[in-house]
This record gives C-alpha cells, sequence and structure tokens, in this order.
C-alpha cells in the first residue's frame, strides 16, 4: 500500500517537530515537507502533500488552509484562535473544493478529548460550573482553545438540559477576577514556566463538588491524535472540528 504523503507547517515549533518525529516513525506515512515561517506554501504542491498538519499560530493559519484547500490538500489543523467567523469562512473555502477535508482539533490528546466529554456529560447534574485551564507561559493565546472549547459544549449541554443560569452574587470584581464568559461560563486562564498543558472542570452541586483534570505532561501526547487525524481526514471530506469524531466514542 502507498504511503500517505504528509507535511507538516510550523515544522520548527513546540508540537511541530515532534509531530515531524512522529510522521517520520509512522509506517504508513512520508514526510514530504517540513514548513517554517517564511517558507513558500508552493512547495506543499512540489512535494506532492496530501494531507498537511497545521501547527503554526491563529495569525498564520487561515491563509495555510485558504492555500491547501484550493488546492485540494487536506489539513488536520492544532492550530487554535478559532471563532464562528473564521470557522464560517473557512466552510465557504471547502464549498468550493468539497473534495478537500479539514479536521480542527483544539487538542490531540485523548485524555483531553475524553474531559470534553465527560465534562458535556455532567453539565447537567450541577448547579455551577467553572473551567481552569494552565499551560506553559510561552503560550500566545487565552483561553486555550481546548477551555474554550469546553466551556461552549458544557454550555451547550446545559442550555439543552433548560438548566437556569450559574449562581454567583459578585456585585463589585477586579477586571479579571471571575476569568473570561464564554458563553456562561467561566475560565480562568494560569500561564507558569513548568507547565505544559492542563486543565481542570469544576462542578458544584448542592454538598458536593466533582473535578476533572487531565494533564498533559509531554508534547509526545498529542502525536497518536494527529497520526489518527491524518488516517481519517483523507476519507472525511469538509469540515470536522474535534478528535472525537474519530474515536467512536458513542
Ligand atoms: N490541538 C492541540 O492538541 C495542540 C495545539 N497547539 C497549538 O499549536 C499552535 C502551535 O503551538 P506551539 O508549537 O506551542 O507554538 P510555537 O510558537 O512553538 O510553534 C509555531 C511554529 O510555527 C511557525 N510559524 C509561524 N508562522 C508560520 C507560517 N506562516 N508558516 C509556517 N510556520 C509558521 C513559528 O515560527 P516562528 O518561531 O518563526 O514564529 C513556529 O516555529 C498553537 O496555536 C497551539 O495552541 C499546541 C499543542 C497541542
Ligand atoms: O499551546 C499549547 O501548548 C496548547 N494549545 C492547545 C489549546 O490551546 O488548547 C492544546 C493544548 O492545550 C496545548
Amino acid at each position: 500500500m502507498s504511503k500517505l504523503r504528509v507535511a507538516v507547517l510550523g515544522a520548527q515549533g513546540r508540537i511541530g517537530s515532534e509531530a515531524v518525529r512522529a510522521v517520520e516513525a509512522a509506517e504508513d506515512m512520508e514526510l514530504v515537507a517540513g514548513l517554517g515561517r517564511g517558507d513558500k506554501l508552493e512547495t506543499l504542491v512540489e512535494a506532492g502533500a496530501q494531507v498537511v498538519v497545521e501547527l503554526t499560530n491563529p495569525g498564520a493559519v487561515m491563509g495555510n488552509l485558504d492555500f491547501c484547500v484550493r488546492h485540494g490538500i487536506h489539513a488536520v489543523v492544532g492550530t487554535t484562535g478559532w471563532t464562528d467567523e473564521r470557522l464560517a469562512q473557512l466552510r465557504t473555502s471547502l464549498a468550493a473544493s468539497p473534495e478537500a477535508g479539514v479536521l480542527i482539533a483544539p487538542n490531540f490528546s485523548i485524555g483531553a478529548v475524553l474531559t470534553m466529554r465527560f465534562a458535556q456529560q455532567a453539565a447537567r447534574f450541577f448547579e455551577s460550573v467553572e473551567v481552569v485551564e494552565l499551560h506553559h507561559p510561552k503560550k500566545a493565546d487565552a483561553p486555550s482553545g481546548t477551555a474554550a472549547r469546553t466551556a461552549q459544549l458544557i454550555a451547550k449541554a446545559r442550555e439543552e438540559a433548560g438548566c437556569a443560569p450559574q449562581p454567583d452574587a459578585t456585585s463589585t470584581a477586579l477586571d479579571g477576577a471571575r476569568g473570561a464568559d464564554v458563553d456562561g461560563v467561566p475560565v480562568h486562564s494560569v500561564r507558569l514556566r513548568g507547565l505544559l498543558a492542563h486543565q481542570e472542570v469544576l462542578f458544584g452541586g448542592e454538598g458536593e463538588t466533582l473535578t476533572i483534570r487531565h494533564d498533559s505532561l509531554h508534547h509526545s501526547s498529542f502525536m497518536p491524535g494527529i497520526l489518527l487525524g491524518v488516517r481519517r481526514v483523507v476519507s472525511t471530506p469538509g469540515l470536522t472540528v474535534g478528535l472525537e469524531h474519530f474515536l467512536d466514542l458513542d
């Protein structure tokens, strides 16, 4: 069987360099290009890339994906900073290249995906919920893409269950003291030397709390998800948001 021809964008970055090694080590894949800032995207076409793994930054990702989709190159995207407007823009460009597939995964680690799923399941049973995400201090965006997605999923589950707004008597607060409001769920961001990527979802009800915590201790935690995404995206045209769609969780 021929190997999947894979390129990595952001190949010198923290996660990109790990992804380069993971693709090189995968028996069913061939790394055909590893591009960094300033490299020409035409190299992807010249190298015959079938799938691009996009691990750059929120300022670069839209242009990179536009190029890939226009050239019929599938993409597995870990880069964060997604908004409804950006997703709509991507759907529009995909509509013009219906054969291309794009996976956007706020988090590639299996534990983080399960955290989101468990939080979604727990959401309707508790009055209160807050999300705390903790990352290395070189992270550019806050809150993390994972935390934003977790909060959105929780808010949707609560809305579908007809939950009342959370109790919170705060009447005066310093800016930021109650975190960012993501669809009604407070999200708190910690940046601390020594950490990589961590998240706690705190639920509270009458006389009890439930904490769901996940820790990525090394970038290797993201690699099985990236490789799975590469294998599945080639036969999944259109936009897929969330690795859970490739994990057969239901
Ligand atoms: N979904 C997930 O599971 C994960 C997602 N991430 C996300 O991945 C992204 C990258 O994270 P991280 O590796 O820590 O960041 P880094 O800053 O370490 O890496 C990003 C790399 O991309 C390069 N780059 C910038 N612009 C371009 C461009 N236009 N084309 C090609 N390369 C470019 C940067 O070069 P230069 O240094 O010159 O700017 C840098 O080498 C972030 O959005 C992060 O949140 C991270 C971990 C897991
Ligand atoms: O920048 C990071 O490091 C990470 N970014 C992603 C996010 O914003 O959720 C995934 C993971 O948390 C690591």
